[in-house]
């Protein structure tokens, strides 16, 4: 299980963003959080990911050297996730070697992997780019954040099925993070608003 243990963070002028965060995610379980923009959810998720630091409370998974984070988080903004200055098969070697039948699935045209990231579009092509990424770091525990919201349905549906049937098959964890509560209820075993991740994880109900 992926246990996150009392974190607590404070943005650069010192306010206390969120504290004593705690969750607790099985493996093959599917959480969804919510919550109001500008509340934290990102930032939690890139301290939980391994890229910045908390100030307090530990997270049981940590990055070994030379290894991909088993902890994965897929960025809302793709073009922040990546190196502009890598080609997309660069990129994509980093995580691990290419799997051709995945880039299928993800609809990564072999044209793309010569090319760098400003060359593909913003949102559907790169996103795809790095949720291929992703997955060829062979995650324990992935974090979605907002990853589709700029897409449109087709593009969605076809990532939510990629994404949903890789978590499946190797029973990954799955915290997905959106306004869409739609998407939410769709996809998710539970759903928990940010808030709710104050609460001592003894108190909250488990699934399982
Ligand atoms: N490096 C930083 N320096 C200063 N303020 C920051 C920094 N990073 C985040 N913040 C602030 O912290 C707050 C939380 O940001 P965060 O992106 O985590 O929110 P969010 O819940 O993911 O929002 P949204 O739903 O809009 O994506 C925001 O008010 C943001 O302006």
């Amino acid at each position: 299980m992926l246990k996150i243990d009392n974190i607590s963070y404070s943005l650069p002028n010192g306010q206390a963003l969120f504290k004593n965060m705690s969750m607790i995610i099985e493996y093959g379980e599917i959480i969804g959080i919510s919550g109001a923009s500008g509340i934290g959810k990102t930032t939690f998720s890139k301290v939980v990911a391994g890229y910045i630091s908390q100030e307090t409370g530990d997270i049981n998974w940590k990055q070994k050297k030379h290894k991909a984070h088993p902890i994965q988080l897929i960025w809302q903004h793709p073009e922040l996730a990546v190196n502009p200055k890598w080609r997309i098969q660069k990129i994509l070697e980093e995580a691990g070697s290419l799997d051709a039948s995945l880039l299928i699935d993800l609809n990564i045209s072999l044209e793309w992997l010569n090319r760098y990231p400003y060359q593909l579009s913003g949102g559907g092509e790169l996103q795809r780019v790095c949720i291929a990424r992703c997955l060829l770091a062979k995650p324990k525990f992935i974090i979605a954040d907002e990853i589709t919201s700029m897409l449109d349905a087709i593009s969605q549906a076809e990532i939510w099925k990629v994404l949903l049937d890789y978590v499946k098959k190797n029973n990954v964890g799955l915290v997905i993070i959106s306004h869409d509560k739609i998407l939410l209820d769709k996809l998710c075993n539970k759903i928990l608003d940010f808030s709710e991740l104050m609460k001592p994880i003894k108190q909250k109900n488990r699934i399982n």
